[in-house]
């Protein structure tokens, strides 16, 4: 047993809206998503799933780089700021996440998803509301909803937004204009029913990481591997969960090898593995519902 791995995930903090601690809370879910392993097709502590051109040490130095913004997004929630403020403070991460990684897009995604959940976060913690997820939800689609739909529609000069387009998908600004559905109405769920059945905390990641693959319209799958490429990667999570998922007795050998056939066809779950550090990220922040007693 891993000394410094928490048993069945790190306590749940009193739910504080204080910007500084959403954003801890952001850096450290980040680091619950890169320290899982095994992961099929994405970066580990320990190996480079499908990628050639990042690895632990380029995450780590993006996530050093993006501290800051993570409280700096949730204060500008709490002050009520409107969309373009937001954008304006995520394209700035974008542009410090690059000078950190020499160009290569860790977590362009990350950026994204858990800047509007702080910003939301921080605005509903102003408003003296407690922090819990259908309050966060409600409250990211009420301020920015509509500035998000609109930003959906826009042709994308992206990798992933292209490829959405290309192929009829869910976008990742589609996804949140919705309110993040995948992330609310399945990892929450999959996360929540993981730690409430005593699942060690990397198990219960897994799980909730397989569960996201299997319906997600993941834009990077798409990218890589076509919506051939998508289908193959949702078929593959929905066998692993029908098996019985991470914690059959055989679940980590059979997440491995899916890891295997991705990394033979080059597919890797970006968009996935951002909704599972959201997730991560809404334990850590006490909007889970599921309170764990002090982690090991
Ligand atoms: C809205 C933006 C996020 C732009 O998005 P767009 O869709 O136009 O294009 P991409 O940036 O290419 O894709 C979006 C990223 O979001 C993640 N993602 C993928 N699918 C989904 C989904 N269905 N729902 C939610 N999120 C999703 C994913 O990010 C992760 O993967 C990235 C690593 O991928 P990788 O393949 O290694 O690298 P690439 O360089 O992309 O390609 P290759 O190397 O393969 O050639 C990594 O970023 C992960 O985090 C998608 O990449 C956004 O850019 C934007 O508008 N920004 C402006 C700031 C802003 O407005 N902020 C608002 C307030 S916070
Ligand atoms: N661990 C990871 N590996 C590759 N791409 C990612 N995007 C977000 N997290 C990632």
């Amino acid at each position: 047993m891993n000394a410094v791995q928490p048993l069945r995930g790190p306590a749940s903090t009193p739910a504080t809206a204080a910007p500084q601690s959403l954003g801890r809370a952001a850096t450290l879910a980040l680091y619950d998503e890169l320290a899982l392993s095994p992961k099929p097709g994405l970066v580990t502590l320990s190996d480079r799933g499908s990628h050639e051109d990042m690895d632990a040490q380029t995450f780590m130095r993006s996530l050093l780089a993006l501290r800051g913004y993570f409280p700096r997004i949730a204060e500008l929630g709490a002050a009520a700021a409107p969309f373009d403020a937001l954008e304006r403070c995520g394209l700035e991460a974008e542009a410090r996440m690059a000078r950190a990684t020499g160009g290569i897009n860790t977590h362009r995604g990350a950026i994204f998803t858990l800047g509007l959940l702080c910003a939301a976060a921080g605005a509903l913690g102003n408003s003296g509301h407690a922090l819990d997820a259908s309050g966060l939800r409600a409250e990211l689609v009420e301020r920015w909803g509509g500035a998000l739909h609109l930003r959906a529609q826009k042709v994308s000069v992206l990798p992933g937004g292209r490829a959405a387009w290309r192929h009829g998908l869910r976008s990742a600004s589609a996804e949140a204009a919705l309110g993040f559905p995948v992330l609310f109405e399945v990892a929450l769920p999959s996360l929540a029913s993981a730690l409430r059945r005593g699942l060690a905390w990397h198990v219960a990641r897994l799980d909730t990481l397989f569960h996201v693959i299997a319906v997600l319209d993941d834009a990077n799958l798409a990218h890589r591997g076509g919506l051939e490429g998508l289908r193959f990667a949702q078929a593959e999570a929905r066998r692993f969960l029908a098996d019985g998922g991470a914690a059959a007795p055989d679940g980590l050998a059979r997440a491995e090898a899916i890891g295997r056939a991705f990394v033979s066809r080059r597919l890797s779950p970006g968009g996935a593995a951002d909704m599972l550090a959201a997730a991560c990220w809404m334990q850590r922040i006490g909007a889970l519902g599921v309170h764990i007693g002090q982690a090991t």
